[in-house]
Order: structure tokens, then sequence, then C-alpha cells
């Protein structure tokens, strides 16, 4: 990356740190949840206070606050009513919507190439000025008692194609793909790098070859438990217009550990058994370049 897009993204970074801490400090002084609630009539896209949602059997309540703004309202702001600390924040959130948007197309395109599918078919169903409803969420989740290890956000897929997370503390939590429903593992954060996870318009874009992943969030391990846990997330959705269905003509190339499987992935998704590598040897990286060098 040149010294202008690094130093353009410090900055926006750097905004965007002081922009939550103001924000959510702001939004908790200044409200009453039921004025703000009402605020912005889109549903989703408004002020959610702590314990508004149920989020198991038992009955136990969420543990956190957030806020959604819908992308096109950051874009046009004149006839939104939204709290006066996110209008005066669009200088920050402005900048911030474009950067997500460009690093979620970015993964787009790299999923395009990865499917097999023409290039820019994903990014051209999710172009960031025509409708759609990505949403900015900010969320402010306080630290839980000692020993208190319920889930804090219930255990959700997103409801997108790609969430981008920006979060310093641990508490995200995953089911790896071939986990039980209670092996629940930590995220750990990276500084200067973002979460990203799918969500499930991947899957139904995909026909369920991609995984939009069962997540939460709980309270963060260690010494960072006491900490009040701030993230931001960027939840990229597509257009309005595109129409929630598998695309045709993608190649879908697999790997397995057993015949048994190679016969699921052929049966079940009509993958063709010359696409099923062995992922029990390193021969199928050779494999597989292979193939996608004599492809057309
Ligand atoms: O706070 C986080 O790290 C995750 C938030 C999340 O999963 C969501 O907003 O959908
Ligand atoms: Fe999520």
């Amino acid at each position: 990356m040149d010294t202008r897009a690094e130093a353009n993204k410090r900055c926006v970074a750097r905004g965007l740190e002081q922009f939550v801490l103001r924000a959510t400090e702001s939004l908790q002084a200044n409200r009453t949840e039921s004025t703000l609630a009402r605020a912005i009539s889109i549903a989703g896209f408004r002020y959610k206070g702590i314990g508004e949602t149920i989020i198991d059997k038992d009955g136990n309540r969420d543990q956190l606050k957030l806020y959604g703004l819908a992308k096109d309202h950051i874009f046009e702001t004149e006839d939104v009513s939204m709290p006066a600390v996110l209008k005066e924040s669009m200088s920050t959130l402005r900048p911030f919507n474009e950067l997500a948007h460009s690093g979620l197309t970015t993964i787009l395109d790299r999923l395009d190439g990865l499917l097999d599918l023409p290039a820019g078919t994903l990014a051209n169903k999710h172009r960031i000025m025509e409708p759609m409803e990505c949403q900015t969420r900010i969320l402010k989740y306080p630290p839980q008692p000692t020993g208190d290890h319920r889930a804090s956000i219930v255990p959700h897929t997103d409801f997108g194609s790609v969430t981008l997370l920006l979060d310093k503390l641990g508490g995200l939590q995953v089911i790896p793909p071939k986990g039980d429903s209670t092996a629940w593992e930590y995220v750990r954060p990276v500084p200067g790098f973002c979460i990203m996870n799918l969500g499930d318009a991947m899957v139904k874009f995909t026909r369920g070859l991609l995984r939009s992943n069962l997540h939460r969030v709980t309270n963060p391990p260690g010494a960072q438990a006491q900490c009040t846990r701030f993230s931001l997330a960027y939840i990229g959705r597509p257009e309005d217009s595109i129409i929630m269905k598998g695309f045709d003509g993608a190649s879908i190339f697999a790997t397995v550990g057993s015949e048994e499987k190679a016969k699921h992935l052929i049966d079940v998704y009509g993958i063709p058994r010359e696409n099923i590598f062995n992922s029990r040897e390193t021969s199928f990286y050779d494999d597989l370049m292979e193939k996608q060098q004599t492809r057309e």
C-alpha cells in the first residue's frame, strides 16, 4: 500500500477511535432509550439498550448496547433524524464507510477468484452508491461480574454478505466448523487487522458451500474481563435489488479426508469428482494449481 493510503488509513483509525468513545459516552449520557429508539424508523437502524433481547432458553437478556447506522443514512443525512453526536461525526463516518466498503470489495473480488466466478460478480452486487442496507454498528459491552460466563450478545450468524469487525479486546467466540455446539473458541484480535466474517447472503449465493459461522460475544478472557469492550462493525449487505439465490456457473474445488465425504459433495452439491482433492496429502496444492492453470 502506498504511504498516502497508509496515512489515510491511520487518520480514519484515529478519528474512529475518538468517535467510538465519544459516541458511546454521549449516547449513554443524553439518551432516554425510548426517544432514541424512535429516532430512526427503519428496523435495525437505531439504538438498542442493554437487555432488550432475550438470548437463551433460560430467559437471560443480552448485556450490550449498540447503535446501528445505515450506510444510506450516512451518505444522505438531510432527511434523517439521528442523535447529534452521530450527525456531527459524519466527517469520520463517511471516510470510514468508504474504507470499510473498499475492504469489503477487496474480499468480494478475492472470493470471485476462489469461486471461479467472473471478475466483479460479487462486487457488482455491492456498489457503494446503490441503495443497500449496509450497517455501521457501534457496540459497547460493560464488564460483567467476575465469573459470569454468559454470552453478552445472542449466538447468531450475520445477515449480510461480509462483516468487518474492529475489535481491540477479546470476547468474540465462534464454534469452529468441526466443533460441537458447546465448543466455543475465542477469536483473538490482531492489532492493525480487522476480523472478517461471512454472512448468510454468501451461504445463499454459494448454495451452502461457504459457511456463515455461528458467533457470540462473552466476557473477554483474563484481565481484559475488567474492561469495557467497544467494537465497531461494518456489516456489508447486497444491494436492495439483488435476489437472494445461488449463482450458476461457478467451479467449486474442495478437499476431503475420505471417499465417503467426496461422495457426499458429489451427490448433494454436484461437484465433479476431478475437482475434489485429498486433504490428507499436501499434493492437493499442486493438483489445484495445475487445475487453475489449465482452466479457460
Ligand atoms: O462485538 C463483536 O465483536 C461482534 C458483534 C457482532 O457479532 C454483530 O454485531 O453482529
Ligand atoms: Fe455478528
